[in-house]
């Protein structure tokens, strides 16, 4: 198997759509998904980089593997469910602590995913003409707005102690995405596969991880006793 060159990790609560959000950009489909258990991982070739993404498990239970998993990452994906505040709540509360072992320099997106199942401002207008011509529309107002994602991006530039200039703008760094559709799901990986490009770049020149090899260690001599200046 090839080594990976960077990590990208996905975090969020159960069922916001995390393994989805992967099968539609690797596999090119929507299908069913049953709750991951602990993480998985796929690796991805851009351009003549190999970028692990790895998937991981929303639910409580598997709370504990979260930071292992973020350990070295360039970028984490937070994920949220549009129609469901709560799992933009969690994202801070819960999520955010286990991201710790990531990356001095890792980057965060913020996404908003089933935008499918809510209504936007167009379709606003078209389901208000819609309702003079009585079609019930199956869709309800989305509850999370993009600028509850962006606000939280900038809590956790300050839980970070990052400087908003030194970063991605926050409007860059929100997304609203459909794992059904496809809505806006290419455009969030790559964008992120481009945004760690660099990384990759400057790990290479610093090269490998200095490490210091013990059995090269020779004991220093004794000084004679009684020696003095
Ligand atoms: N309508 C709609 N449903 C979605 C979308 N993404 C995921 N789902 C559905 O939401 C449910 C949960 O999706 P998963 O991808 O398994 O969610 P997860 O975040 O991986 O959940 P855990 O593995 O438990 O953490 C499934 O029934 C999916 O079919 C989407 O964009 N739109
Ligand atoms: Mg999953």
């Amino acid at each position: 198997m090839k080594k990976p060159d960077v990590k990208i990790v996905l975090l969020g609560d159960m069922n916001v759509g995390k393994t989805s959000l992967l099968h539609r950009y690797m596999e090119r489909r929507f299908q069913d998904t049953v709750s991951t258990v602990g993480g998985a991982f796929y690796l991805k070739q851009w351009r003549s980089y190999n970028i692990s993404i790895w998937d991981t498990a929303g639910r409580e239970q598997f709370h504990g593997l979260g930071s292992m998993y973020c350990r070295g990452a360039a970028a984490i994906i937070l994920t949220y469910d549009v129609n469901h505040l709560q799992s933009l709540l969690e994202l801070e509360d819960r999520f955010l602590g286990l991201t710790d072992t990531a990356s001095t320099d890792c980057l965060f997106a913020i996404v908003g995913n089933k935008v499918d199942l809510s209504e936007d401002q167009e379709k606003d207008e078209v389901s208000s003409e819609q309702a003079s011509s009585s079609c019930v529309s199956t869709k309800v107002p989305k509850q999370v707005k993009l600028e509850d994602a962006v606000a939280l991006y900038k809590k956790i530039l300050k839980y970070k102690m990052l400087d908003e200039k030194d970063v991605p703008a926050a409007e860059k760094m929100c997304f609203e995405t459909s794992a059904k559709t496809g809505y806006n799901v290419d455009h969030l990986f790559e964008t992120l596969f481009d945004m760690v490009v660099p990384v990759i770049l400057r790990q290479r020149a610093e090269g490998p991880p200095q490490t210091v090899d013990i059995s090269d260690y020779k004991q220093p001599k004794q000084a004679k006793s009684g020696c003095c200046a």
